[in-house]
């Protein structure tokens, strides 16, 4: 990646090359065995084409582009001044540490500079980025960019909350605990009245 490559596609490392779907599968036998059941019974012999092919949907990511997803701007927004807010994206992820999912939902808004992107194109950039090894934050950080490059709007807020099943199901091992991550960038980093404002569509509905 030289310094001209785009901020979000250097968040956006891939594999240099691919191991087969047989490597893949060789692996999950693998760690069925270490996790102390035999990969030969019959319940288990189809596992690991399953597992392999789980995991192409998994991590899904890895093929998207996210400035191609918000390469189409509409800009007859019929004057409209004011910012849009996307409430309650769900996403699922898998923590870098330990690949064990986190699961939550995305609150994105930005103040439109003219042009406004199609609805569902926010929710497709959350998958994009969600659909990799990631930690909460950076997911953060790379919606938030990339909206800000993308659209380059007034404004831009992201707000994710999430549980984090490596916390909850092993390790510490407690349940219900929302991790809350933001990225405010233009408007919402300078402007405190509309990031409360943000903040209070976001967290007035619960
Ligand atoms: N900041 C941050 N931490 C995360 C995220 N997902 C998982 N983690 C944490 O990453 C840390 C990895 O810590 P290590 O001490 O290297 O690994 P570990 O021994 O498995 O840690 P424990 O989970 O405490 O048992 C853990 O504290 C996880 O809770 C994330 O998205 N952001
Ligand atoms: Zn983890």
């Amino acid at each position: 990646m030289d310094a001209k490559t785009p901020p979000q596609l250097k968040y956006a490392p891939r594999a240099a090359e691919r191991p087969s779907a047989a490597e893949a599968e060789a692996a999950v036998r693998t760690l069925i065995a270490y996790a102390g059941d035999d990969p030969d019974r019959e319940g288990l012999l189809e596992t690991p084409a399953r597992v392999a092919k789980a995991y192409r949907e998994f991590y899904s990511g890895y093929e998207e582009d996210p400035a191609a997803i918000l390469d189409r701007v509409f800009d007859e927004a019929g004057g409209y001044d004011d910012f849009v807010l996307l409430r309650d994206i769900p996403f699922h992820s898998h923590c870098e540490h330990h690949m064990v999912p986190f699961i939550g939902k995305a609150h994105i808004a930005y103040l439109p500079n003219g042009g406004v992107v199609g609805l569902s194109k926010l929710a497709r950039l959350v998958d994009a980025y969600a659909r990799r090894l990631q930690m909460q934050e950076r997911l953060t950080q790379q919606i938030a960019d990339a909206i800000e490059i993308g659209l380059a709007p007034h404004g831009v807020a992201v707000l994710i909350e999430a549980e984090h099943h490596c916390v909850s199901m092993r390790g510490a091992r407690k349940s219900g605990v929302s991790t809350v991550t933001t990225s405010f960038k233009g408007v919402f980093k300078t402007d405190p009245a509309e990031r409360a404002r943000f903040l209070q569509l976001v967290e007035g509905r619960r």
